[in-house]
């Protein structure tokens, strides 16, 4: 338990005694301690005299209580004064059970609004005991509405005002007040089932356990198997060690109606689910910080405002307990059927799903849950749902299960956080919020290049705006240009207004956002070409990367050019080997000089994602996908195709083991209209960026730099196999063959040019080469240095 949760129980459990107090001294009012605190100067409670009148009291709460039952029950609302305490008892439920605290403020606001109308409707009647239960402001309220609106007008506006504010009331808490009562239901039940046993089941049952409590569990399910209903369960078929899915009809059947509990002991074998807290992002104003800058050419530039995005509502963080524990109840029980023994549950409630993180028992095989995937997405009538077994880096099972609660994350929130705002990343993009729901942001530098894929609809192009949208937020013109490439002509026609500022120019092309596969390949080819001219610039001053040159030369710095690639089947289709070189070229060679790329496709198929290209694209996004095949292209696994669609995706970074589930934010084709239109509303720079022509004649693959210094017998796969050994850290044929799709006798002679080229080392038997380079960037160096020999 961290502090935080600390301090909120131990305020929820201070507010629960002040309610208690509160409602307690009131409904123990007694007239006549008025007499004998009048004795008493107000703030005198200890002392000879105090203890004499405490003795003389009725009231239990003391002198404070008769104190504050006098002010309140005479002076103020009378009886009604106690429905405010209901509400001190919510706020500290509230704060105990760490839910949010919007609907203990609206409980606050009614039940105040609603004291007043009833205070006011006992001052309005001459029963005899309306007095007590007016008090002085009731009365003073119900002569005022009369002496208005006449006795009749009055009786109508207050039946009126109490009606409309019960229905708004039972609008907004209803799902509160459903949940308090069923958690309350719960609770209550489970003491009866407990107590509903026999005494001799009792003693069976805490003998069992208090000798294992194991076996206590294994009884349980025991007792379970002995009911009536399991006699509809199929065991669990084994072939060869790997499980079966039964395929009899009824045990569908079984799993899909709630089953009867055999007895009131199955529900206490259930493991404590312990919701996990939301991590939360701290904010800050983005527009808080130097928001007018001056480019190199002196031109005032202003960052566009957080306000040009949509002020949306926060969305409740109130974690429907109900629909938690029956995504938990069907999976233990889905589990439970399969006997997987559960230890322990955790739940951490994302935007679209919740994660339930389970503790297996010991003698439990990790594969035996990774099986029963398709078998609880039935289950649970789901799409969605995802096992991750083992969850890195922890001794548990990770379930994840759509909510029925789906939230959407707003741009706006994402771009609001401390983090973004104080982020020192080169180029930040926002990629959404996490299952935790924290703000996830990478450097697209690092990445250095990302590949991303979903089937239409899935939310690609919001993606890419938000990376964009991320960029223009933290970027100046002078630190990123960007190269757009829209073959569908309709995704990303809004930056068009960034062509003063952010749009590069071709030498010999009019549009600055490519929408034809030819002028795709030309612009594609400029960039190959200014990726050269820059790496002779980085070799004249001396230096390995951008970063080091622009540090060394800052009146001369270069910006970094961010290549995005909205649809590549588009061009694939037509343009085919000559869009693919330029994208690997770029790929493999461009991150030193600070060109980026991403690209993205709805058809993640081997012919548009080559092996070469996935080779080359560490950083991968899939969004929903349609088969587990299209799952296994773009990230080598499945999990793509059990997204839920809507910007649901799994992002895999190149450093790390799994995929993480991230909900991306949304923002709207208006939004970001708004943005690009501000900035191109100003000033633009005196100078575009502009690209060199490329050399057309000359095939791209020229400047592939080879082995053992003879360019002309060098393979054309040479470069490539070159980065894939020392990607992987391997000198072995087969990885050639496997990855470059090459057969034996071409593997091994690009082997022996890599060995000529000092890149692996001697053939040592059977055993890999060892790779003599250790990382991409000594390997561009080295490659250029071959390359001009
Ligand atoms: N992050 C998100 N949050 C909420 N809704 C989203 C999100 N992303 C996408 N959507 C919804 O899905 C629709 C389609 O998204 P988008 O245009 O990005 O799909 P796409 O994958 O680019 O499709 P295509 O490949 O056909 O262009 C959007 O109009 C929006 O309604």
């Amino acid at each position: 338990m961290n502090k935080e949760t600390i301090k909120k129980e131990f305020s929820g459990i201070l507010l629960g005694v002040i309610a208690f107090f509160y409602i307690g001294s009131l409904l123990f009012y007694y007239p006549g301690d008025a007499g004998h605190l009048s004795e008493l100067r107000w703030f005198e409670f200890f002392g000879r005299q105090a203890m004499e009148v405490v003795g003389d009291l009725k009231n239990p709460f003391g002198i404070f209580g008769a104190r504050l039952s006098d002010l309140l029950i005479c002076n103020f609302l009378g009886y009604v004064s106690i429905i405010p305490g209901l509400a001190i008892a919510y706020w500290g439920w509230s704060m105990a059970r760490l839910k949010s605290l919007k609907p203990p403020l609206f409980f606050t606001i009614y039940t105040v609004f609603m004291a007043l109308v009833l205070a006011t409707m006992f001052g309005l009647s001459t029963a005899p005991f309306g007095d007590l239960m007016a008090g002085t402001v009731g009365r003073m309220l119900a002569a005022f509405l009369s002496t208005v609106i006449g006795f009749t007008g009055a009786w109508i506006l207050l039946i009126a005002l109490g009606v409309g504010a019960s229905l708004i009331a039972v609008r907004l808490l209803g799902e509160q007040i459903r949940h308090l009562a069923s958690s309350v239901g719960g609770a209550v039940n489970a003491f009866r089932a407990r107590y509903a046993k026999r005494p001799d089941e009792r003693r069976g049952d805490r003998s069992v356990a208090a000798s294992n409590p194991r076996k206590k569990r294994r009884a349980s399910q025991s007792r379970a198997s002995d009911a009536p209903l399991s006699a509809e369960v199929p065991e669990p078929v084994y072939d060869d060690g790997e499980l079966i899915m039964p395929s009899s009809p009824s045990s569908m059947h079984y799993v899909q109606s709630e089953p009867e509990p055999v007895n009131g002991s199955e529900q206490d074998d259930e493991p404590e689910i312990t919701i996990r807290e939301a991590v939360h992002e701290k904010e800050a104003d983005l527009d808080k910080r130097r928001l007018k800058v001056r480019t190199r050419d002196q031109v005032p530039y202003r960052f566009p405002s957080i306000d040009l995005l949509q002020r949306t509502r926060d969305e409740d963080e109130y974690v429907d307990q109900s629909l938690l524990d029956e995504s938990k109840n069907k999976l233990l029980e889905k589990l439970r059927i399969y006997k997987i023994e559960v230890l322990r549950i955790s739940a951490t409630v994302g935007p679209r799903v919740t994660l339930f993180e389970l503790e297996l028992a010991p003698d439990v095989k990790v594969s035996k849950i990774t099986s029963l995937e398709n078998d609880l997405a039935m289950a649970m009538a789901a799409r969605g749902i995802r096992i991750i077994a083992p969850i890195p880096g922890k001794n548990a099972v990770g379930v994840e299960i759509p909510h029925g609660k789906p939230k959407t994350v707003w741009m706006r929130s994402v771009l609001q956080v401390e983090k973004f705002k104080n982020t020192r990343l080169t180029l930040p993009v926002v990629l959404g919020r996490t299952i935790a729901n924290e703000v996830y942001i990478d450097d697209l530098a690092a990445m250095p290049h990302l590949l991303i894929a979903g089937a239409t609809g899935a939310g690609k192009s919001v993606g890419i705006n938000v990376m964009l949208t991320s960029l223009l937020y933290s970027c100046s013109p002078d630190k990123i240009k960007l190269v757009l490439i829209d073959p569908k002509r309709v995704e990303l026609f809004h930056y068009q207004s960034l062509k003063k500022h952010f749009l590069v120019k071709f030498q010999g092309l009019d549009e600055q956002i490519i929408t034809e596969p030819a002028k795709a390949v030309y612009a594609l080819r400029s960039v190959v070409k200014e990726m050269e001219l820059r790496y002779m610039r980085l070799e004249q001053a001396g230096v390995r990367n951008i970063a080091d040159f622009n540090r060394k030369i800052p009146d001369e710095a270069l910006p970094y050019l961010v290549v995005v690639i909205d649809e590549l089947a588009d061009l694939m289709i037509t343009a085919g080997k000559e869009v693919e070189e330029p994208i690997t070229r770029l790929a493999q060679l461009a991150r030193a000089v600070g060109i980026h790329l991403i690209v993205a496709t709805q058809r993640p198929s081997v012919d548009i994602i080559t092996g070469i290209i996935k080779a080359n694209f560490p950083a991968r996004i899939a969004f929903q996908v349609a088969s587990k095949v299209d799952s296994r292209t773009i990230l080598d696994g499945s999990g793509a195709d059990q997204l839920l669609g809507n910007g649901d995706m799994l992002y895999q970074p190149a450093t790390q083991p799994k995929p993480e589930r991230i909900q991306c934010p949304y923002i709207s084709s208006a939004e970001v209209e708004a943005i690009t239109s501000f900035i191109g509303s100003q000033d633009g720079l005196k100078q575009p960026y502009e690209l060199p022509k490329p050399d057309v004649n000359e095939k791209i693959s020229s400047f592939s730099p080879g082995g053992a210094g003879d360019r002309g017998a060098r393979d054309a796969m040479f470069e490539d196999a070159a980065n894939l050994v020392v990607m992987h850290q391997q000198g072995s044929v087969s990885l050639l063959q496997r990855r470059l799709k090459l057969g034996f006798s071409r593997a091994a002679r690009i082997m022996d040019q890599l060995e000529a080229a000092a890149i692996v080392g001697a053939a040592d038997g059977s055993k890999p080469r060892e790779v003599l380079i250790d990382n991409r960037d000594s390997l561009e160096l080295l490659l250029r240095n071959i390359d001009e020999e």
